[in-house]
């Protein structure tokens, strides 16, 4: 039974929540007929047309479309058998009029000879712009126009038109449906169109009244004339709706009388039978007769594959905005960091109080002979405030000489300087008593010879570094000095040698960061570029239209993924060159291997970008999304600060996140040496590799779930 109609709908039911869109709805589209979907705005007509076109799942009842219910295999819906022309423009504004058109012939499978031929067909009879505009310079209008010879182009068996006369000049309206009423009578097409000018639908063979999710009647135009003894199907259209408006249309097994002529009319529950469909087939409507199986095709297809990368290319390529963030940012990203973040801190003002030296600026003051021998294991000094103020002369630290120490406190306390270093007035003779005295030293001798320091700790990267640099330069001060007097060599020294197997005493923050930042931005930029992409897409209905016209979720998928995945290739090549050719940081492993890591947390975070812009409604959505997580994720990831600081249950979660283990391997391979086989490289390598492959399949299954 199914087999003698286009489309066969029973009971269908469609909800969105709690919300009830399709209410038990009938519809019966004769093969090789024009159906006319007429309602207000809002009464469900795009759901149903999705349902149809297997884009939408259903919540009851039953859709047959071509003999097939879509989505089955050997349906050919979606697929091919459909010309689908939604109701937004769904086109790539980056398309050309002709790449829009050639695209979908493509991607249903038709030669290039057979594609050009019909474009020159569409281009006539429907006004279509010059070949080469693109079609965000097309107006509304013209967008329309190139929408519908894209669904026209592969001569569909069912072709299903969402308002496609909208905007569109009369006569050319007229055109179109000349030419629905041709391809319906002499090639068997089946047409259904949703429109708002009633009017025009006067050519349609049948028309469905939908209101309010119901159809309440589906008739011919002439009969629906006739029953309501109507000059329009407006009024028609007027007196059923005030009859449901009534409840008359409630009962649906009751006849209704009509308010005209007191003709009956049977209802069914969500649709009005008023007569048998006697509308002529065409001659050659081959469809009724002979049942038409469609092989379905490979979830994977080669010319599908090429059409899709071509779209996506010509995307890419024709939006230099997009080139310009994908492209410079990476550079722009790392430079900034690598000059922002742990270079050698500068110029920090510290209040420099001397109460042994009346001139407190020692001036053109001489280090020599302040430290002289004069017997086996003693030393003579002299002056030696003024020599140790001189080992403070370092671009870290800005000398800002006070009188008393009071002021100098008084400055710290209103941020003016960042701590105090104060010498007592006998300083130097405290000095000298204690290497004498050693451990025989007054208390009262060994403060005098300490040099006082009070440091602001509100900052405290600054204090901090201030403090550790002061220490060194008084090492360095003492061992000048113990050289001076001839001491043995290291007698200053603490008693703790520290050596450096990994790394030098040298190495700034910098380079601790290094490979927290790399991973850290090649993830977020694979997961931005990813989501935006394939928002926009869906968003713009390509991704749908595609899909209905035989594309499968796999083919989108893996060829966005084919070309987001080359442009991580360069991305990472950019950065890897300004951290180590550029900035010229050292490393010490093999570079294709901080290649390979960084380039996998790189596809980690484009799977991730995947998943986001599946769960995402939007780009505001999917922007929230990938902040939210992500900021946690940096700061769980042991980037800014060792992973050893955290509660050790709340260390063994940031160790399965996606690049926490990645960022350890990077730094052994880097800073180490480590190859591949190391296992604090491998375990990075392969959580990532974990991550990579979950954001994947989840996003693959939802995708094809969520409808
Ligand atoms: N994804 C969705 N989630 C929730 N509600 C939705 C969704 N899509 C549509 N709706 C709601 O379902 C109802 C029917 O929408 P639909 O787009 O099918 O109507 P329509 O008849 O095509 O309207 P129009 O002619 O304006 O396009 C509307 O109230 C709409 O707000």
């Amino acid at each position: 039974m199914y087999d003698n109609y286009a489309v066969y709908v029973q009971d269908v039911v469609k909800n969105y929540g709690s919300k009830e869109v399709l209410k038990k709805l009938c519809m019966k589209v004769d093969r090789g007929s024009i159906y006319g979907l007429l309602g207000a705005s809002g009464c469900g007509k795009t759901t149903l047309l999705s349902s149809i076109v297997g884009r939408k799942k259903i919540d009851g009842g039953e859709i047959w479309v071509l003999g097939g219910k879509p989505g089955e295999p050997g349906s050919g819906v979606p697929g091919p058998r459909v010309g689908y022309m939604p109701q937004d423009i769904a086109l790539v504004g980056e398309f050309t009029v002709k790449d829009a058109v050639f695209y979908f012939g493509r991607i249903c499978g038709m030669e290039e000879q057979s594609i050009n031929d019909r474009y020159h067909t569409l281009h006539a009879l429907l006004e279509l712009p010059p070949d080469s505009r693109f079609l965000k310079n097309c107006s509304g209008g013209q967008q329309r126009r190139v929408s519908l010879a894209a669904a026209l182009v592969h001569s569909p068996e069912l072709l299903i038109m969402d308002e496609p006369t909208v905007g569109v000049d009369p006569v050319l309206r007229d055109r179109i449906w000349n030419h629905l009423v041709e391809i319906t009578s002499k090639g068997g097409v089946s047409v259904i169109i949703t429109t708002h000018y009633i009017e025009e639908c006067r050519q349609a063979h049948k028309i469905g009244l939908m209101r309010e999710g119901y159809l309440l009647a589906e008739e011919s135009p002439t009969r629906l004339l006739q029953i309501f003894n109507t000059e329009t199907l407006e009024e028609a259209f007027l007196i059923l709706s005030r009859r449901q408006e009534e409840g008359r249309l409630e009962n649906l097994d009751q006849p209704v009388a009509d308010d005209q002529n007191n003709s009956v009319i049977e209802h069914a529950p969500s649709t009005t039978s008023v007569a048998t469909f006697d509308i002529a087939h065409g001659s050659t409507d081959m469809l009724t007769k002979e049942k038409r199986r469609v092989k379905r095709g490979g979830a994977v297809d080669a010319n599908r594959l090429r059409a899709l990368m071509d779209k996506n290319w010509k995307q890419f390529y024709r939006n230099i905005t997009g080139i310009v963030f994908l492209l410079a940012f990476p550079i722009i990203q790392v430079t900034a960091f690598v000059i922002c973040i742990g270079g050698d801190i500068k110029d920090i003002p510290l209040a420099i109080v001397n109460d042994e030296t009346m001139t407190a600026h020692c001036p053109n003051f001489d280090p020599n002979g302040t430290a002289v021998p004069y017997d086996f294991g003693s030393c003579h000094f002299s002056n030696m405030s003024c020599r140790f103020l001189t080992h403070l002369d370092h671009p870290m630290i800005t000398k800002v000489y006070y009188k008393s120490l009071e002021d100098a406190v008084d400055s710290v306390k209103h941020g003016k300087v960042v701590g105090v270093l104060y010498i007592t007035e006998n300083f130097t003779a405290s000095a000298e008593e204690r290497i004498e005295k050693g451990k025989d030293v007054e208390q009262e001798v060994l403060d005098f010879s300490e040099i006082k320091v009070w440091l602001d700790m509100s900052n405290r990267q600054i204090g901090a570094t201030l403090k550790y640099k002061l220490i060194d330069l008084y090492t360095d001060f003492q061992n000048a000095v113990f050289e001076d007097c001839r001491f043995v060599p290291g007698l200053g020294d603490l008693p703790v040698q520290v050596d450096y197997y990994f790394g030098s005493k040298e190495d700034t923050f910098t380079i601790f960061m290094t490979p927290g930042s790399l991973i850290t931005i090649i993830f977020f930029m694979g997961a931005m570029m990813t989501s935006q992409i394939i928002i926009t897409d869906r968003h713009d209905g390509v991704w749908d239209r595609s899909i209905v016209a035989g594309v499968t979720s796999l083919e989108i998928t893996v060829t966005h993924f084919i070309l987001q995945a080359s442009v991580l290739i360069i991305q990472v090549i950019e950065m890897l060159i300004v951290v180590y050719a550029v900035i010229k940081q050292d490393y010490a492993g093999y570079m294709w291997l901080m290649y390979f890591i960084v380039y996998l947390q790189g596809l980690c975070g484009m799977s991730y970008g995947f998943w986001v812009s599946v769960i995402s409604v939007n780009h505001s959505m999917a922007n929230t999304v990938l902040t939210g997580i992500f900021l946690p994720m940096m700061m769980l990831s042991g980037l800014m600060w060792p992973t050893e600081g955290m509660p050790p249950l709340l260390r063994f979660f940031a160790k399965c996140l996606p690049f926490t283990l990645s960022i350890e391997s990077l730094r052994n391979v880097s800073k180490k040496g480590w190859n591949i086989f190391h296992s604090q490289v491998l375990h990075g390598i392969g959580v990532g590799m974990f991550w990579l492959i979950f954001f994947g399949v989840v996003s693959v299954y939802l995708i094809k779930t969520k409808r």
